[in-house]
């Protein structure tokens, strides 16, 4: 893939999201449609971006038992997204069942620790070990599971690819400088998480709520 950079359409309205695309969608390689997106503006609102021509992240998250994900995976072929994510903490059938009904050509990877959370989220949750622990453990049980790969931060994305190395690695959380990392915990810029091996960078706020967004989409760009 020429440019990397999928930029995370999190907008409320779907006319401005439309604009925002146009304007930077030379810059971009892709466009990721999540749950915000899609809540508010339903699979109506993916076909209208879809039209606009690039390649579709469909991060819906899926987490659920295996049958109900499976015909979840099923019923999303009409978008043609080329990337669909499922929590890899759904287990094993789950993600196997997602991987078998999902369309060819179709990556699906799975969601291993969000980069909102740290170690004392997981501490929370009863989760013992760091992150690298606990992303390292799910991106063995997503591979295992036969998935394309996982959706994890920039400072993990090198030790995984270490051991996964034709995997598919998706990295949010990524700011190109410190300034705003809002609700992100683990966060890395987008060179550094390029040159430690991930596929995809998920660029959101620092784009879309830049004051100029293309000056913004294509300095990021020209990092890379
Ligand atoms: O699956 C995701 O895309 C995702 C996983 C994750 O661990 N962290 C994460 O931020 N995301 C998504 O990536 C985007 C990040 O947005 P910004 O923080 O605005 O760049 C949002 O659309 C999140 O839903």
């Amino acid at each position: 893939m020429s440019n990397p950079v999928y930029l995370a359409l999190d907008l409320p309205q779907i006319e401005p999201a439309k604009a925002l695309l146009d304007k930077v969608k030379a810059h971009i390689g892709g466009v990721k449609l999540g749950l915000e997106f899609f809540c508010a503006h339903g699979g109506h609102g993916v076909h209208e971006i879809a039209h606009m021509g690039l390649p579709i992240f469909l991060d819906l998250k899926f987490h659920d038992i295996p049958n109900t994900v499976a015909a979840a995976m099923q019923a999303v072929h009409v978008y043609e997204p080329s990337i669909v994510t499922v929590h890899a903490s759904g287990g094993r059938a789950m993600m196997e069942d997602a991987k078998a009904a999902a369309a060819e050509g179709c990556k699906v990877v799975g969601v291993t620790m969000l980069t909102s959370l740290d170690e004392n989220d997981l501490a929370q949750a009863g989760v013992g070990g760091t992150p690298h622990d606990h992303v390292m453990r799910l991106a063995d049980l997503a591979h295992d599971s036969g998935l394309d790969g996982i959706v994890c931060s920039g400072q993990e994305v090198g030790e995984v690819r270490k051991q996964w190395k034709d995997g598919f690695f998706v990295v949010p959380g990524l700011r190109p400088n410190s300034n705003g990392t809002g609700d992100q915990k683990r966060v890395v810029t987008p060179r550094k998480a390029r040159d430690d091996g991930a596929s995809v960078l998920v660029i959101g706020r620092p784009i879309s709520r830049a004051d100029d967004p293309v000056a913004a989409a294509r300095a990021i760009e020209a990092t890379l």
